[in-house]
């Protein structure tokens, strides 16, 4: 258990929770269950939601504001806290204060890195002691797109997700665009005209330059506002859907570039400029807190 210092009074601790990028997707099958078989390359970006976090002593898990959309006991946050204590019979308990950065149901993940953020955070203010292995099983129930954010490392990742192999990536800067629609996950993978049975590709493959995302055809034909976009993004590069999307994205070598373009986005799109990193700033932020709390 850490020092009483750290979880006194108002002892706020604030945490990132990073969004991905699925630098490719392939949807190569389908289970019994509904689930779809994937190939896909994770990798995150510096852009954050900033959980905060307070931990409490009598065992409540309460969330502090609102999240548009989402009630409480909905919310990833409130759920994955829930799963922590289930697993350890932890009797603290948590405010939970989500300032919101990234665009939900984007593709970015945002709802499932603030889960994933969640568990590694309370694990530590908790004094839980899982380790990464222990963190990410509890992390899938949530969601398959959570255990590639407890691990924090980019990813070829295959199964729904879960089978995750660490990758090292060139780290560009992406200009990602958030088109003013949301994407239901669901809607994608139940879509007739979805392609189900690419095949699978290896690793090199992708290196040389096979980044299809599967969902693109889908998405570009049944939401104009992504098609848009995509046309807009390719002037400057190749442009690609992140997951099942509303968000797309460009690679670009210097930050200045990215920036350039995006000073001539089109008139009311959203989006933001961002660098892709092959370690999620969540496990900087816990070396951060493990040597804090040593020095103790
Ligand atoms: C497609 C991906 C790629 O990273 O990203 P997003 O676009 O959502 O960010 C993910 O696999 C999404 O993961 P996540 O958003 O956690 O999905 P879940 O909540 O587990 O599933 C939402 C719904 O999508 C369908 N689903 C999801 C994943 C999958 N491999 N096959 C599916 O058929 C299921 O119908 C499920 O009910
Ligand atoms: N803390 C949370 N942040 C964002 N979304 C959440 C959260 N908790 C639950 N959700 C739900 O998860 C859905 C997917 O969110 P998100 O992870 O942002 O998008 P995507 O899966 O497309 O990358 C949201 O539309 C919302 O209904």
């Amino acid at each position: 258990m850490i020092d009483a210092a750290l979880t006194d009074n108002d002892a706020w601790t604030a945490w990132p929770a990073p969004a991905k990028l699925n630098l490719m997707l392939r949807v190569v099958g389908r289970r019994a269950d509904g689930y779809h078989e994937l190939q896909t390359v994770f990798q995150f970006v510096d852009r954050c939601d900033r959980l905060h976090l307070r931990v409490r002593d009598d065992g409540a898990v309460c969330r502090a504001g609102e999240l548009p959309g989402v009630a409480a006991e909905a919310d990833l946050t409130v759920r994955a806290a829930r799963a922590l204590q289930m697993a350890s019979d932890c009797r603290l308990g948590v405010d939970i204060r989500c300032e919101k950065v990234l665009p939900m149901g984007g593709g970015l993940g945002g709802g499932s890195s603030d889960a994933a953020t969640t568990l590694v955070a309370l694990n530590a203010l908790w004094g839980t002691g899982f380790d990464t292995e222990a963190l990410a099983r509890l992390a899938l129930p949530l969601g398959a797109d959570v255990p590639v954010f407890v691990r924090g490392q980019a990813a070829w990742g295959e199964g729904v997700g879960e089978r995750l192999s660490p990758v090292e990536l060139p780290e560009p800067w992406f200009l990602v665009l958030a088109p003013p629609c949301s994407v239901s996950t669901q809607a994608v993978f139940t879509h007739p005209r979805l392609t189900r049975d690419s095949k699978p590709i290896t690793l090199a493959n992708f290196l040389d330059g096979d980044v299809v995302n599967d969902c693109l055809p889908v998405v570009r034909d049944e939401y104009p506002a992504v098609a848009d976009a995509l046309e807009w993004l390719s002037r400057w590069g190749e442009a690609r859907l992140t997951g099942t999307g509303a968000c797309v994205f460009a690679a670009f070598a210097e930050r200045d570039q990215a920036l350039a373009a995006w000073e001539q986005r089109p008139a009311g799109i959203d989006g933001f400029v961002a660098r892709g990193c092959n370690r999620s700033p969540l496990l900087d932020r816990l070396d951060d807190f493990s040597g804090q709390v040593e020095r103790v």
